[in-house]
């Protein structure tokens, strides 16, 4: 997996984006520069299964013609169904392991850690890379355990942890390039771009603040 993906992971839902139309925000933020796109239509307001799929594949298309790669949150069956370049679990799902007996070869597989014991755990499983959170606090998350800030992505590094690691949680473009400076190969976020005024003028500061502005600037 190229960890430069994970630069910047950008995850919605259709309830993450207040009023608007999701595929409109998507549209801007990757026309922003995004490098990753997570479906997480999950929690609060979240749409029924039949216009879930559908949305989804609308996203993933989206994604392809910018050639970002397109992950689904905790669901194998419609990452598999999607065909979609990777699926995100949490510690709650199946393990990384019989996930990847699933999914085939060319998906790549995110698990979410807290604690170091959850990093050594998923990379022995096989993950391709770890979502390291929250960093921060964060009210997206309805079930987000307590933050792990900055000193959670050092003591993995310190651990020895080598996978790729994207930070989430609380992140915006205030404290996004400490999540790097940290040890993180990029960061992950939600209300950030999918409730900013101008999704696209915030995923472009985003970037800029991660080194290297989009080349579209
Ligand atoms: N969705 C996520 N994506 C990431 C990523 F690494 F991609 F940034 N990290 C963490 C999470 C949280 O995942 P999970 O623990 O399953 O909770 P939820 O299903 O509510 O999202
Ligand atoms: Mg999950």
């Amino acid at each position: 997996m190229d960890k430069e993906m994970l630069k910047l992971y950008f995850i919605m839902g259709s309830n993450n984006t207040g009023d608007r139309n999701p595929e409109q925000v998507l549209q801007k933020a990757l026309q922003g520069g995004i490098t990753c796109f997570q479906f997480r239509e999950k929690g609060q307001g979240a749409l029924p299964e039949e216009e879930k799929w559908k949305l989804g594949r609308k996203l993933k298309a989206q994604c392809a013609a910018f050639h970002v790669p397109f992950i689904v949150n905790d669901d194998v069956d419609m990452a598999i169904r999607l065909e979609a370049d990777g699926i995100h679990i949490g510690q709650e799902d199946d393990p990384a392991s019989k996930v990847k007996e699933r999914c085939p070869a060319r998906m790549v597989i995110g698990v979410s850690v807290r604690t170091i014991e959850e990093a050594h755990q998923a990379a022995a499983d096989g993950a391709d890379y770890l979502g390291v959170g929250p960093m921060f606090a964060t009210d997206t998350k309805e079930d987000a355990k307590a933050p792990v800030g900055l000193e959670g992505i050092r003591r993995l590094r310190a651990e020895g942890i080598t996978l790729p690691i994207v930070g989430i949680g609380g992140i915006d473009a205030s404290n996004a390039a400490d999540i790097v400076e940290a040890g993180a190969d990029g960061v992950s976020l939600i209300s950030a771009i999918s409730l900013a005024d101008a999704p696209e003028k915030a995923a472009r500061e985003l970037r800029s603040r991660l080194n290297g502005p989009t080349e579209k600037q």
